[in-house]
């Protein structure tokens, strides 16, 4: 940046030339008629104006490397935050900092951040135009604060109107983000007229206040080139005037209007690139409200490897953006080598519970902790390679099974394979064309839903977590699947895992240790298997019954 901004001084003082060589050949050449003199002006000026081109073109290249290094030392950070931010935030739309990220370099390799290392020259400028005559240096100065006063009109008269535009863009975009993902329902359910109508709402409403703002721009940008073009007709006149007076030569007539001419670009390029200039300041705006709302959390110390003990004691959860706790004072432990089971009516806690768990929502009263220490201690980073979480809507990552299994890291061929034979697919896998290797598609929309739920199994399986948090994992498998999925529990208790599976099935409850049951966000009772089932009326379920637990009261 400093090079640019060195360079860019060396080019504004490289542009002198243009009117001193009119002085030259007006007041030297012309008089004395000398050839030879006009020449060797001539080949002078034109090596300065290639040396000039030459260092506007470094210049250039440096500024895209620049945005280049800018990039590089910023993308991965705002993608953590966005990242952080999108757990955080109730609403989403997130991702649009990253937008931001090339808003902002876009501005730095730009001509717009040239412009404004240009613009502090204007002033030298209308100087050495008073220095010709305070008449022509009068001129260039009113031409200079018209101009001003136009950009801070289209401030005034655009910039609010844009902001409005943008804010509704994003949320009409994060609806039809969202309206697409649900494809299906808006096809069979013939929602596409309603989904559309609501869409182009808010795409119009953004176009309206796009279009005022496009005029209002444009209505300023055609006033600051006709007060451009008049006041350039008036330097000239201004200095014909004086040539006249005899108050100055013809030479410094032309070479003033090049001066003022020199003066009012930058001035005028502001102007026309004011929209840059505002978007970039929004979206750095926006880049430091992300940074600010997500601080980085102090670099845990790195702690031995968890064996898995998971320990909630008065755990009260409340889901962002909800305004009061959905989980509240929740007390129980799973050991390694237990499988304990949550169990409620539809909307008790059980997903709540989980997400606390793992640690996409936060408590916000009492601790969950794993091995003794609580979850802000662990570097998420890491403590994700010891845990297997299976949500309850499953979506894949674009890719193929065997990227999806070793959760897009580097693919451990032996360990993707020990996951799917241990979440019993190795067989359905190795027949998909491509085996491993087949691509899922982005969702994994290529998979049955109950393939998907399967692979998603196998995905929280890789390399023997040691804490296994399943969220409704049968909800979409047959009798086959629940069997697997019961061996793979069985499998991980005897690895010395600690498992907690919610659901509403109670086959898998067979194979559990204990169970806690949930009810309006609270720990209805907690205990060992039997003792529960016994509680609820329902005798331990025998191997083969498919059955569906009655609503706990
Ligand atoms: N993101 C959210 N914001 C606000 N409230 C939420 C959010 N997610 C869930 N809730 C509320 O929290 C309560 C518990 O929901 P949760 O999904 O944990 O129930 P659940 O027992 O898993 O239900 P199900 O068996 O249907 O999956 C519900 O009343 C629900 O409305």
């Amino acid at each position: 940046m400093i090079a640019t901004l060195l360079f860019s001084m060396v080019i504004n003082i490289l542009l002198f030339v243009g009117p001193v060589y009119m002085l030259q050949v007006y007041d030297r050449v012309l008089s004395t008629r000398s050839l030879s003199t006009l020449f060797v002006v001539s080949v002078a000026a034109v090596a300065v104006v290639c040396l000039s081109g030459l260092i506007d073109f470094a210049r250039s290249r440096i500024l895209v490397r620049v945005g280049v290094s800018f990039d590089q030392q910023l993308s991965h950070a705002v993608f953590d935050k966005v990242v952080a931010a999108e757990l955080q935030n109730a609403k989403g739309g997130s991702w649009q900092n990253l937008r931001d990220l090339d808003a902002l370099r876009e501005f730095v390799t730009g001509s717009a951040l040239i412009t404004l290392f240009d613009a502090p020259w204007s002033p030298l400028f209308i100087l050495l135009c008073f220095l010709f005559h305070p008449i022509i240096g009068f001129v260039a100065l009113v031409g200079a604060i018209i101009i001003v006063g136009l950009a801070v009109l289209n401030e005034t008269l655009v910039t609010r109107r844009l902001k409005r535009a943008y804010s509704i863009t994003h949320e009409a975009q994060t609806f039809a983000n969202f309206a697409l993902r649900n494809k299906e329902v808006v096809h069979a359910l013939g929602m596409r007229g309603a989904v559309k109508n609501r869409w182009r709402g808010m795409h119009n409403d953004a176009l309206g206040w796009q279009s005022v703002a496009s005029d209002h721009g444009g209505t300023i940008l055609a006033i600051s080139k006709g007060v451009r073009a008049t006041l350039q007709l008036a330097i000239l006149g201004v200095g014909a005037m004086l040539a006249i007076e005899r108050e100055i030569s013809p030479g410094t007539m032309i070479a003033a209007s090049i001066l003022m001419g020199r003066a009012l670009q930058p001035i005028e390029a502001a102007v026309g690139q004011w929209r840059l200039f505002v978007s970039a300041r929004d979206a750095y705006g926006r880049l430091k409200e992300l940074f600010a709302a997500t601080p980085a959390a102090p670099p845990a110390m790195r702690l031995p490897d968890p064996e898995g003990h998971l320990r909630l004691r008065d755990v009260s959860i409340k889901p962002p953006g909800a305004e009061k706790p959905t989980v509240e004072n929740v007390s129980f432990d799973v050991r390694p080598g237990e499988i304990v089971a949550i169990i409620g009516p539809v909307a008790s806690g059980k997903t709540t519970l989980l997400r606390g768990i793992v640690g996409i929502w936060e408590t916000c009263q009492g601790t969950v902790s794993i091995d003794g220490a609580a979850l802000d201690q662990w570097d998420p980073e890491r403590l994700g390679t010891f845990i297997g979480y299976l949500p309850q809507d499953v979506e894949l990552f674009g890719g193929t099974v065997a990227e999806n299994i070793a959760r897009l890291g580097p693919i451990d061929e032996e360990a993707v394979v020990q996951a799917a034979k241990a979440a019993g697919i190795h067989g359905m896998i190795a027949g998909l064309p491509g085996g491993y290797d087949a691509n899922v598609g982005m969702g994994g929309t290529g998979l049955s839903g109950g393939q998907r739920q399967a692979v998603a199994l196998a995905r929280a399986l890789y390399r023997n977590p040691r804490l296994i948090v399943l969220d409704e994992p049968n909800s979409n498998l047959d009798h086959n699947g629940d069997v697997n999925l019961m061996n793979a529990l069985q499998a991980a208790r005897a690895n010395g895992a600690a498992v907690v599976v919610s659901t509403h099935r109670l086959p898998l409850l067979q194979c559990v240790d204990r169970i806690v049951v949930m009810m309006n966000g609270r720990l209805q009772s907690y205990g060992p298997r039997n003792d529960i089932l016994a509680q609820l009326g329902k005798a331990p379920a025998a191997p083969a019954t498919p059955n569906v637990l009655p609503q706990a009261s």
